[in-house]
């Protein structure tokens, strides 16, 4: 065998974790909030991610408990929801993307929005203390802030708004930390996606690593 590496799966996270809190600055960060951040960098493989992670008060122990209490977790992309690991759940929580409805086209063509912003009009029944994840889509953290601006419409619990790219990522993250309608994760700036959002949610889902 002309490459050796390591092939022990449980030796590579502790390594990698081992690695990330040596390098990283991490002491701006809560212990709980140190166990997202630590996972979120691990998931993007990019020490100074944390330089963008930022937390509203009480958002870990927002998300922790609502899925301790069973709450769904809401997410815009299949490549979200499939990430989340389910042996870390504490009540078998129901993990919902319906993205890829059958009634999600026709609702976007309507609404004259995207597919990933019709599909949280999906989302209203579940929404009441669920926490959503939102890893991928700029216009579903919109759409989202705009459902919101309705004092009727069912609240989450947290939000973990950390969609990525160039048009309307950077706008949409900085509106929900204006915002703040209930506590939030956001990584500020063009940086974010699908991995790192999953990751975060995972570390939420998980008591210590
Ligand atoms: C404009 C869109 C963006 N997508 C990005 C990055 C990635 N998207 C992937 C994939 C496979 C999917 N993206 C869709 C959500 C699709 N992406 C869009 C939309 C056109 C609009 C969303 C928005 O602007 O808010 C969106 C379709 C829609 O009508 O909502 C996806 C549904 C497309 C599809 O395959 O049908 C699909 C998600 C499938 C799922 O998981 O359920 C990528 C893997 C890219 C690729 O395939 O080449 C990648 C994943 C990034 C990640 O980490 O999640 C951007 C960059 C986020 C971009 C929005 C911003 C921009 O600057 O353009």
């Amino acid at each position: 065998m002309p490459y050796e590496y390591e092939t022990d799966g449980a030796a590579i996270y502790k390594q990698s974790f081992a690695t990330i809190r040596s390098e990283a600055d991490l002491t701006r960060f809560d212990p709980d909030e140190e166990q997202v951040a630590v996972r979120m960098i691990h998931a993007a493989g990019m020490v100074g991610l944390e330089e963008f992670v930022h937390f509203s008060p009480g958002f870990v122990a927002a998300a922790r408990t609502a899925l301790e209490n069973g709450a769904p977790i809401l997410c815009d992309a299949r490549m979200v929801s499939e990430g989340v690991t389910r042996f870390r759940l504490p009540a078998d929580n129901e993990v919902i993307c319906p993205l890829h409805d059958e009634r999600v086209r026709p609702l976007a063509a309507k609404m004259g929005n995207t597919r990933s912003a019709a599909a949280l009009e999906l989302w209203r029944p579940h929404l009441e203390g669920a926490l959503v994840a939102i890893g991928n889509a700029p216009t579903a953290l919109f759409h989202l802030l705009n459902m919101l601006e309705d004092p009727d419409c069912p609240r989450p619990a947290a939000i973990i708004g950390c969609p990525v790219g160039f048009v309307g990522a950077v706008e949409s993250k900085d509106a929900l930390w204006q915002a703040q309608p209930v506590p939030s994760c956001i990584v500020q700036g063009r940086l974010g996606g699908s991995a790192i959002t999953v990751a975060a949610v995972n570390a939420i889902a998980s008591r210590a690593e």
